[in-house]
């Protein structure tokens, strides 16, 4: 079934329909089901002025146009690095193409080195999309991120990683494969120049290279870093492998992250290997240390704050278990712990693993005086912390959300009343915090992926009753108000969860905006995709008790709040239509946030309706 307008349920009376239940539910069923839905999309179609442009050849330059405009600042970063790159390869290249090596190890040498220099680039680059702490901060206080695609962080580090992988191919097959063997059997005539590099004896047989200090450290370096290179692969990182298998031990992201610190060994045998080179004498030649010290002081920088900054643990105000394995923490916010919406903080529970820090998503709001998170069970560590903080709780009293809680005196306790010790590190920057530019939001949360946007939704809320105008300056929790602007003036929030009783999450929310939006700037949809398959007559028949109940009591009966829940998915072209023909010229800030599946029809619709309208619609995406 398609959504439904929850302003428009004229089609049949509520009290012909009550009867008709009664009577005769086929018939109920048969009549709820009529072609509403299909005449609401209709009357927003004939609003919407399609383009009437059959031109293939510009549809293409269309879609190419929207292709530069969402790509723009991942093209120009990407075009940039391969630039130096192949700059770097080319200058080191022909700098050994001149030189007397080149008569005996000819193209291999020349090779080795130009990979080299792209390698030593590289190996200082890749720290620095990692650096969360400076990318937040530079994201949050300055307007670089007008330009640098810093969303994509992770996803550069991985393409340098892959520059790297490419750099050592090159280095290390051309050195073992070709140089070595090249120089063994070179004449005397050849060798003579060597002598100052080699010393007047030519070096004896292969394993001379080998167990020299370049030759080793070089040989260990490639094994950590194929060891950490394929443990850091998606597949391993989030363990895809069959129970059976006897490798699922070793993998997951607690091997990832293990052996992704074995590159402080590959560092620090970086810098060995890049002062005891084979042909170059001169120590101000030896450049490795010059690339890489800047960011490896910035990365270990960031490690120290991390460490000082999540010394103290917060106090725990409220603890709920809900249904669908969620469990909320509220905290107390440290002193000067500043964050927007949307942004996530790491949590480590000594209880639990004393090394372990997981990212979850803020879910209170920037104005709120504590800090909350919404925790689902996923795997090892989310289950052990839902069993440790379940032991502290009691069953709620009648009437409270959650199927275990504790509320703490909010603050004014200084026991944890038994809590486990928990640390937080953060806030770090994430795709959703830059939701303030926009004119209208259309947050699309799926299961636990509405954590975000919830705190948007909070954030958005809290505007409305400081400030009074939405679309006004940003007020801050302490009142004062900041020169940057607030833009948002109507916001949109699809969540869409398997389990009804997902809904218990975030009731508090639903009903605070239900309650304090008069205006009506915050529209919210809770869908519940699997109470019946769409079209399936239970599921009509759950429609129109609900209908009811709302219209008698005010009260969805499954969300429990005001907020009406829909069947099934939404239709999200209807969606996409309604917000196009309700804001006309305005910006449409789309925020997604859920598992990847739905990422490629969102990002579709977000362009078509950018080239089919005068809407335009910008999509950001977080899957976790
Ligand atoms: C930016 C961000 C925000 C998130 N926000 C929320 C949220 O609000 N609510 C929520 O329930 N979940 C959130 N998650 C997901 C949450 O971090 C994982 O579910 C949790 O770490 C799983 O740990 P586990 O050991 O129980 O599960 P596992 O079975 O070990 O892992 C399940 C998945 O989580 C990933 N994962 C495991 N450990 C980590 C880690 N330390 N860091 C990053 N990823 C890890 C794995 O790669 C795997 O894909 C978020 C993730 C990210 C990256
Ligand atoms: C030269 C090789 C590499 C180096 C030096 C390197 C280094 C790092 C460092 C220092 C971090 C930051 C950890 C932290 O502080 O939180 C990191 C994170 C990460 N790296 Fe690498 N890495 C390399 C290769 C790779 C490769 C090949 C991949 C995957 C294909 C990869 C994937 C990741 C991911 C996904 C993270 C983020 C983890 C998270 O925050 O959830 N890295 N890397």
């Amino acid at each position: 079934m398609e959504e439904l307008d929850p302003d428009n349920l004229g089609y049949i009376e509520l009290e012909d329909l009550e009867a008709l239940l009664l009577q005769s539910p086929s018939e109920a069923v048969a009549r709820s089901t009529t072609t509403h839905s299909s005449k609401l999309s209709k009357a927003l179609s004939m609003k919407l002025a399609p383009s009437k442009d059959t031109n293939p050849l510009r549809h293409y330059w269309q879609e190419f146009a929207y292709f530069l405009e969402e790509n723009w600042k991942r093209i120009w970063v990407v075009t940039l690095w391969l630039s130096i790159c192949v700059a770097l390869f080319i200058w080191k290249f022909f700098q050994y193409r001149n030189r007397a090596v080149f008569h005996i190890m000819g193209y291999c040498v020349a090779t080795a080195k130009g990979a080299a220099e792209t390698l030593k680039f590289n190996m200082a680059l890749v720290l620095l999309p990692v650096c969360r702490n400076t990318i937040t901060w530079i994201r949050s206080k300055t307007k670089v991120g007008a330009v640098v695609p810093f969303n994509d962080n992770i996803n550069f580090h991985k393409v340098i990683a892959a520059g790297v992988a490419v750099g050592v191919a090159l280095h290390a097959g051309a050195h073992l494969t070709c140089d070595f063997p090249l120089l063994l059997h070179a004449s005397d005539e050849k060798y003579e120049p060597m002598k100052n590099f080699f010393g007047a004896t030519r070096p004896p047989n292969y394993w001379w290279f080998v167990k020299g200090t370049a030759g080793w450290t070089g040989i260990v370096m490639v094994v950590l870093m194929s060891i950490a290179f394929v443990l850091a692969q998606p597949w391993f990182r989030r363990n895809k492998l069959k129970d059976t298998n006897p490798l699922k031990k070793l993998t997951g992201f607690n091997a990832f992250w293990f052996t992704h610190h074995l590159f402080v060994i590959v560092y620090a045998l970086l810098i060995v290997h890049g002062t005891s080179l084979y042909l170059t004498n001169e120590w101000y030649k030896k450049s490795t240390w010059m690339y890489i010290a800047y960011p490896v002081f910035l990365y270990s920088f960031e490690r120290i704050v991390r460490l000082f900054r999540s010394h103290d643990a917060v106090k725990i105000q409220k603890v709920a278990v809900y249904p669908g394995n969620v469990l909320a923490l509220y905290m107390s916010k440290p002193p000067g712990f500043r964050y927007r919406s949307g942004q996530y903080i790491f949590i480590n529970c000594h209880a639990v693993s004393p090394y372990e820090w997981h990212p979850f998503s803020i879910t209170s709001a920037p104005g709120d005086n504590y800090l909350s998170v919404h925790i689902r069970t996923r795997g090892d560590w989310t289950s052990r912390l839902r069993t440790v903080f379940s032991e502290a709780c009691r069953p709620p009293a009648e009437g409270e959300s959650g199927l275990l809680r504790a509320d703490l005196s909010m603050g004014v306790t200084d026991s944890n009343a038994g809590f486990p010790k928990l640390l937080i590190d953060g806030p770090y920057g994430a795709p959703a915090q830059d939701y303030r530019e926009y004119d209208v939001l259309l947050l699309i949360g799926l299961g636990i992926g509405a954590t975000p946007l919830i705190s948007i939704v909070k954030d958005v809320l809290n505007h409305i009753q400081c400030g009074g105008s939405v679309g006004g300056t940003e007020p801050e929790a302490s009142g004062k108000a900041k020169k940057r602007p607030f833009m948002t003036k109507r916001a949109y929030f699809y969540w869409v969860t398997r389990e009804e009783g997902s809904f218990e999450w975030f009731r508090g929310v639903m009903n605070e905006v239900a309650e304090k939006d008069k205006d009506g700037v915050i529209e919210l949809h809770n869908h519940c995709s699997s109470v019946y398959q769409e079209g399936d007559a239970r599921s009509a028949l759950i429609v129109m008790l609900q209908e009811l109940q709302h219209a008698k009591k005010g009260v969805d009966i499954l969300s429990g709040t005001s907020v009406k829940t829909h069947f099934a998915r939404p239709n999200w072209r209807s969606v996409f239509k309604r917000v196009a023909v309700n804001h006309e010229n305005q910006r449409v800030g789309v925020f997604y946030c859920g598992e990847p599946f739905l990422v490629p029809q969102l990002r579709q619709l977000s362009a078509d309706f950018t080239h089919k309208t005068n809407t335009k619609f910008e999509f950001h995406k977080e899957n976790f």
